[in-house]
């Protein structure tokens, strides 16, 4: 029965990649296994005959044909970081590359992938016989960086369900099921079905272990696309002994069921990890000492050279301290040596081929589906749009800290404000303090950005992986984000308003309250857009931090209310002209000062009556406003108080001619602006260098 349950999903997987196994690629797969190398491959896996068919099937040879790197240093000099990597990487093999920290690793990884772009690049790198082009390289393979970025609040499960579901194609039915299988399946292979529900965490969320965090790296990577290789760089480092057993057992499994070529870095591994190996790449200071099959041959080839190995002494640790103690002996030793003119005759016959581009096994097509050959997303905007609301940004509404950031914070500071100015009277004093009150409402969301330059921060370094993992296209990231957001701006601007307007005492009119709240709604949009564009846009920690209160500063300045309009120095009306915080702050002013009808409200509660208690026992009486002022007007001395009319106070900034519609339009218009500085600051600013 768990037989017939795993043929079946493997099944699955053969279906889900079916896009590779066209006819033209079993001719190539013949025409590579044809040479010896091919054999070879076979020969060195050969515990494993019945997986070396999958090899052939699933697997990529890589053959590194004088793979260099160097980099220009700030005195213009140049720095050799890899020289002449030459060597072939077997279709199906378990690859490590190990080395002395700063010998080139990961340099040598990211070349393989195409993600170093950094320098002067020497060489080629041949997949299958032939240069890939980048798609092609994202199509086929997949990277699991040293250190992998998540989303704290989603389990295990929705993460990787979240990869599959975004990155293979099919929306249909029957699609979306075999999606739904081929997640529990990679779980369950790379044993994460204890913590399938557990939440991955982040800096304040506890989440899942280490060693589960880089089996969910791959597992993702796995859900991607399939891939028939995989880079992954120290997916041991920060592990324990245990740990990292676990993960390595998981990746050879993996290279075992599929034959997937997989590539690691790695630093020192026990014994027990390093015999999962069957490809060992030495690197001493960017230059290969070592590049043939793994288990005893390394060390036949290091005591060949005069270095004795104490039996029982860390095979990996004696390579280490070998090449780091011989002082470059043992790469100018491995270049004369006849394993380096197998190697490179190996990489002689590959390129030897000079197969055609139209007849490789890695072609350049995108994912199959039917969005332009050269797209390399799985979906059609609108469909990825969906898929990311649904799967990527629903785990967040579970999520404690989304709440107190938004309704939680903005709640306690309505409260704390209300505390300040409860109740205000229409007094000359009292309509100060509402002025004021208003003005600090319209600003604090500047303040409050903070939150999203925080929170973006965390979130780019997992947007930088998803771009380059071609997930999902960078609008669309900006439009889940707000999207997924507007319900919870809906609200937070619902509850700060209500609690606000009913403390302070603000136009009691029903569309002035619902007025009130539009405005904070506009002012909150904006304020989370100008966060997420200055950590989109700005590098590093100290940028963010300080841009922030300078923008809110000025544009508190220029905000009409510290500083009358007509007073603010020339050099500034322009910034004054374009603050949306003078315009939502005038929509409010026009909303508190003016009736319903446009007319200017007025305001008699500095007026003394002559009969006492008369204010007490007319608010007794259930009469219309109007009635009530008619009422007041009669008994009050008319020629020893004037009321305050609404539109005095307009005047005092300026603001009487101004409507509140036309003024919340005006400050409407900073959302498009800082919708397209926040693309701008996700597509084009890069936060990694490779
Ligand atoms: N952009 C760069 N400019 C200058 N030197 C660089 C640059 N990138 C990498 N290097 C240098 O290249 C060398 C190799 O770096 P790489 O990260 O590949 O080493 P590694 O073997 O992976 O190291 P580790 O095991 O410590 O991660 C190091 O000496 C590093 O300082």
């Amino acid at each position: 029965m768990g037989g017939a349950q795993s043929t079946k999903k493997h099944d699955i997987i053969r279906v889900l990649t079916s896009e590779t196994t066209l006819d033209e690629e079993d001719v190539v797969i013949a025409r590579v296994d044809d040479l010896e190398i091919g054999k070879r491959g076979e020969d060195e896996t050969g515990q494993r005959s019945d997986s070396a068919t999958a090899s052939k099937r699933n697997g990529i040879t890589i053959a590194l044909d004088g793979v260099g790197n160097e980099m220009k240093l700030s005195n213009t000099s140049l720095k050799t970081i890899l020289s002449d990597v030459s060597g072939v990487i077997e279709s199906g093999s378990m690859a490590a590359v190990m080395g002395p920290s700063g010998a080139g690793k990961t340099t040598l990884l990211d070349l393989i992938s195409q993600r170093k772009t950094e320098g002067i690049i020497h060489g080629r790198v041949l997949f299958d016989g032939v240069v890939p082009t980048l798609s092609a390289i994202k199509k086929y393979t997949a990277y699991v960086p040293q250190t992998e970025a998540f989303f704290g609040p989603a389990t295990v499960y929705e993460t990787v369900l979240f990869a599959a579901m975004i990155k293979l194609p099919g929306t249909s039915r029957e699609d979306i099921e075999q999606k739904f299988e081929m997640v529990e399946h990679v779980i369950d292979q790379m044993g994460l079905s204890k913590c399938r529900d557990t939440k991955v965490g982040n800096h304040v969320i506890r989440g899942i272990s280490g060693g589960e965090q880089k089996r969910l790296a791959v597992a993702s990577a796995l859900c991607t696309s399939n891939p028939r290789a995989m880079f992954l760089d120290e997916p041991t480092s920060g592990l324990d002994s245990t740990m990292a057993a676990e993960v390595i057992k998981s990746l050879s499994r993996l290279n075992r069921e599929d034959g997937r070529t997989l590539i690691v870095t790695i630093h020192q591994p026990s014994m027990h990890v390093f015999q999962h190996f069957t490809k060992l790449c030495l690197l001493q200071d960017g230059k290969l000492a070592y590049f043939g099959k793994a288990g005893h041959n390394p060390m036949e080839f290091f005591v060949a050279q005069g270095f004795p190995y104490e039996p029982g002494f860390n095979i990996a640790e004696y390579f280490i301290d070998t090449i780091s103690v011989s002082d470059h002996g043992c790469t100018a030793y491995y270049q004369s040596s006849a394993l380096s003119r197998e190697n490179l005759a190996k990489v002689a016959e590959i390129t030897s081929l000079n197969l055609p581009m139209n007849a490789m096994t890695i072609n350049t097509e995108s994912s199959a589906n039917g969005k332009g050959k050269d797209s390399p997303y799985a979906h059609d905007s609108l469909t990825e749009l969906r898929i990311m609301l649904r799967f990527k940004d629903a785990p967040r509404w579970r999520d404690g800290m989304f709440w107190f950031t938004r309704l939680g914070l903005y709640s306690i500071l309505a409260c704390l404000l209300s505390a300040f100015f409860y109740q205000q009277k229409h007094t000359p004093s009292g309509l100060l303090n509402i002025n004021g009150i208003a003005f600090i409402a319209i600003i604090l969301p500047t303040f409050m950005a903070q939150v999203h330059v925080e929170e973006l921060k965390f979130e780019r370094e997992l947007y930088t992986r998803h771009f380059h993992d071609s997930y999902y296209r960078p609008s669309n990231f900006i439009a889940s984000k707000i999207i997924g957001e507007l319900p919870m701006t809906v609200i937070t601007a619902v509850s700060f308003s209500s609690i606000l307007h009913w403390a302070v005492g603000f136009n009691s009119e029903p569309e002035a309250f619902f007025f009130f709240c539009l405005v904070n709604f506009v002012t909150f949009t904006i304020a989370q857009l100008i966060g997420c564009t200055v950590s989109a846009t700005l590098p590093g920690d100290v940028g963010p931090a300080s841009v922030l209160p300078m923008f809110s500063t000025l544009n508190m300045l220029v905000g009409g209310f510290f500083i009358r309009a007509s007073t603010i120095h020339d050099a500034w009306q322009w910034l004054y002209r374009v603050s949306f915080i003078q315009w939502a702050w005038s929509a409010v002013m026009v909303n508190e000062y003016t009736n319903g009808d446009g007319t200017p409200r007025q305001f008699y509660d500095h007026c003394g009556s002559p009969t006492g208690g008369l204010d007490e026992l007319i608010e007794q009486i259930s009469l219309p406003e109007s009635s009530l002022r008619l009422l007041r007007l009669f008994f009050t001395r008319q020629t020893e108080c004037d009321p305050i009319s609404g539109d005095s106070v307009l005047r005092t900034f300026s603001l009487e001619d101004r409507n509140r519609w036309m003024s919340l339009l005006y400050a409407s218009i900073s959302i498009p602006v800082y919708l397209i500085t926040f693309y701008f600051g996700v597509s084009r600013v890069r936060h990694e260098k490779r």
